[in-house]
């Protein structure tokens, strides 16, 4: 149950904006504004003239009594349905009396009382209490009060407090528009009149602030000044406040279910309720000289080293899922200067070299790092696997500095010296377990790092999207560059190939600047076409890494090879948001397009929640779509499912599907949280194993539910287990 309590000052939009929110979430509506001005008709209504401007103790209690027996003797009643509010008198319906000019000027007399404001409060409290109860009017969901006391006095321990504020002369106008609009016709006791001049909502707020204090929110209640938002504005506002209670409410509850199970290390973090960090550099960007990636054979102490240099304060910043090898990135400082330390796991070239090996990560960290720390081993000495990394370092260009470790003394230093033979400069002897040598070391690598050119990514603009525009060679990359950006600045060419030197470039499309990523591996091309591809896919890896969006390009006129595929699984799986382009469409016979229609629904099976742009690249038809497209992907790549609705979407899937039973027990869903988005990762708790196909299912569903077109998905299933009775 939830409840809303809402307060402001007179003419501010609180009757209307929460009748509308009430009707929204299907809640009771309780308007106690119109108690008060009950009270007030049934005072005059037994001859009070209520006109006196200091009430003696006398009159207060008078009219205390009578307004007891308005309450006590059942002759009152409200409604608490928003859609046919009001109050009535024993059975008789009050109304369009009570907001008569006579009833509105003299409300105050009565809600001024403190003894009657305390009757009135009590049975606020009740129609709150009522909602709790299933029978109620909400059936138990909530109900929105409003007034003037309501958050501080009648219900502090609302779920939602707002106090509801605009200004003095917008409120004035609102209540002479709706005054102007009002044409009130009665035949009551009390004359009604239309088109009040004299609502001076100045005038009311001094009488009303005299008993209660509507004009400052207390601790835990949220200003909306709504002087300047249309009503529909206001109650969006409103509307988004109670969900995000709605969900707080039901993470409470679904958290319960793990009550009775045995949580795992790591397991808190998803349960606080908190939003877990987001794996964004931005801060980390302006602050920070650059990337240095940290790469040697394995058991040469690289990790030893990267200890020592973070201490204690080792934060992850990045870590890369779903690969075989480690490649974590760190935030680390050294005297005042900070940078980004990227830990790479163990490099061996296997016999071939490291030409025929695929992209390892530590590979990739040089492509994606700036300058870069190689550590060898001093007592081993120089190996045949450490010049195949220098000459790899080499061909990436980037700024290197020798770490020669495990020299723990100074008799040990000169065998440093071999290390010459590198080529690399001066190689320096440190001790990584005891410390030895690693501050020099690190004054010289952060000198290097901060001199070197910056390729990383890390210092590019963040205020651009950042675009990979991936695709086998040959498939009309450049082309499409050059139809976007108007100019034929890019050497399109037959010839497949990459260069090593990044370059990024901003390009307009539909009207707004994207970075797009190392363009210049799209438009050069490599002499030798040995290792071409093997560069070439590095590159598109590093590429796709730094940006946030990949549009992966197809040549359609062409079968669609396993390369086309690969580049395709690379983008899915770092998580990027992905458009699929399928170029030379102008090519296509009938025919053609019934293959390419085949293709769509076998070889792409994996990506049917992808966007598909057929364009030419040449002659620009349907580039237009694809500012949509990429904006659709990336809002989708950073939609964040609230764990309340989250919980609420998978329960009732759950009970409408369950998982098939196994070996006599059917694995349960417990709670599932949204860990992160970008791409949005779902961590599910369940009592046993998903099979396969549920947990396609579960996606699926999930991608119907909340529309997550454009962008993977991921899914980690924490298996838990009962907690053993003592
Ligand atoms: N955001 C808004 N923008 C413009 N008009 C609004 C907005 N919200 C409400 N209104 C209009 O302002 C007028 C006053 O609204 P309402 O009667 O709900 O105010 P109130 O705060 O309940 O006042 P009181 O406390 O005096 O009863 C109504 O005509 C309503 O339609
Ligand atoms: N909780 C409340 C609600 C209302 N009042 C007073 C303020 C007004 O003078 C009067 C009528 O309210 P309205 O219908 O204009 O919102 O009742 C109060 O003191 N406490």
């Amino acid at each position: 149950m939830i409840t809303v309590a809402i307060d402001g000052p007179s003419g501010v939009g609180k009757s209307s904006t929460s009748r509308a929110l009430a009707q929204h979430f299907g809640y009771a509506y309780l308007d106690t504004g119109a108690m008060y001005r009950a009270c007030a008709w049934w005072c005059m209504d037994h001859g009070e003239a209520l006109d006196m401007t200091d009430t003696d103790s006398q009159t207060e209690h008078r009219l205390t009594e009578l307004v007891a027996q308005f309450f006590t003797d059942d002759h009152f009643d409200i409604s608490l349905d928003p859609s046919h509010p009001g109050v009535f008198c024993d059975g008789k319906d009050l109304s369009e009396v009570i907001r008569s000019d006579e009833v509105a000027q003299h409300v105050s007399a009565v809600s001024s009382i403190i003894p009657i404001r305390n009757l009135l409060i009590a049975a606020q409290r009740a129609y709150i209490a009522g909602e709790e109860n299933p029978q109620g009017f909400s059936n138990g969901a909530g109900i929105v009060v409003e007034g003037r006391d309501i958050t501080s006095v009648v219900a502090p321990d609302a779920e939602v407090r707002v106090l509801l504020t605009a200004r003095e002369d917008v409120r004035q106008q609102r209540r002479n528009k709706q005054n102007s609009e009002k044409t009130v016709t009665s035949s009551d006791t009390l004359s009604a009149t239309s088109a009040i001049s004299g609502d001076d909502v100045a005038a009311r707020d001094a009488k009303d602030s005299q008993v209660t204090s509507f004009l400052e929110a207390g601790d835990g209640v949220t200003t909306v000044d709504n002087s300047d938002m249309s009503f529909e504005q206001t109650l969006q506002v409103l509307i988004d406040m109670v969900d995000n209670a709605i969900d707080e409410q039901l993470f409470g509850t679904y958290v319960d279910n793990l009550n009775e199970y045995e949580l795992e290390e790591g397991d808190e973090a998803y349960l606080t309720g908190d939003e877990l960090e987001e794996h964004d550099n931005d801060d980390a960007i302006d602050n920070t000289v650059g990337v240095l990636a940290v790469v040697g054979r394995p058991n040469v102490g690289k990790s030893t080293l990267v200890n020592r240099i973070l201490g204690r304060r080792a934060a992850i910043v990045e870590d890369t899922p779903g690969v075989t090898r480690d490649r974590v990135t760190y935030e680390a400082e050294w005297s005042g200067t900070r940078f980004q330390l990227v830990d790479t796991g163990g490099w061996e070239a296997d016999v071939e070299g490291i030409d025929s090996a695929i992209a390892s990560q530590a590979q990739i960290a040089v492509q994606l790092a700036d300058a870069v720390l190689l550590v060898v081993d001093g007592i081993v000495g120089l190996t045949a696997s450490d010049e195949r990394i220098v000459s790899m370092l080499r061909a990436a260009g980037k700024p290197v500095v020798v770490a020669v470790n495990k020299l723990d003394t100074q008799m040990l230093e000169y065998q440093a010296a071999e290390f010459w033979n590198l080529g690399l400069g001066e190689p320096y002897a440190i001790s990584a377990m005891h410390g030895r040598g690693v501050g020099d070391l690190l004054d010289v690598a952060l000198k290097k790092l901060a001199q070197a050119e910056k390729t990383s990514g890390l210092l590019t603009p963040t205020h651009l999207r950042r675009v990979a525009l991936v695709g086998r060679p040959n498939v009309g990359k450049s082309s499409l560059l050059n139809q976007l950006s108007g100019e034929n600045r890019a050497v399109v060419s037959d010839i497949a190939g990459t260069t090593r030197d990044p370059v990024d470039e901003v390009v307009n499309v539909g009207g707004e600047d994207w970075l797009f990523i190392d363009t210049a591996g799209i438009k050069r091309r490599l002499h030798k076409q040995s290792g071409a591809d093997y560069y070439s896919s590095l590159r598109t890896q590093a590429a796709i890494e730094r940006s946030e969006l990949a549009l992966v390009l197809f040549d359609v006129s062409q079968p669609i090879s396993d390369q086309d595929l690969k580049v395709m699984s690379q983008a899915v799986d770092a998580g990027r948001a992905v458009v699929l382009v399928f170029n030379k469409w102008d090519l296509l016979d009938d025919f053609g397009r019934q293959r390419i229609e085949r293709l769509w629904a076998t070889e792409f099976n994996r990506v049917t929640w992808a966007q598909r742009i057929n364009l030419s690249a040449l002659t620009g038809w349907h580039t237009n779509r694809l500012k949509l497209a990429m904006d659709t992907a990336l809002e989708n790549w950073e939609k964040r499912i609230s764990t309340g609705r989250l919980n609420s979407f998978l329960g009732q899937l759950q009970a409408a599907h369950p998982h098939p039973l196994r070996g006599g027990k059917q694995p349960r869903i417990l709670f599932a949280t949204q860990a992160s988005s970008r791409p949005p990762r779902f961590v599910i708790f369940t009592t046993g194993f998903l099979d396969h196909s549920y947990r396609r299912f579960i996606e699926h569903s999930l991608r119907d539910e909340f529309g997550f077109e454009g962008t993977p998905i991921q899914i980690s299933i924490n298996v838990r287990e009962k907690k053993k009775r003592k």
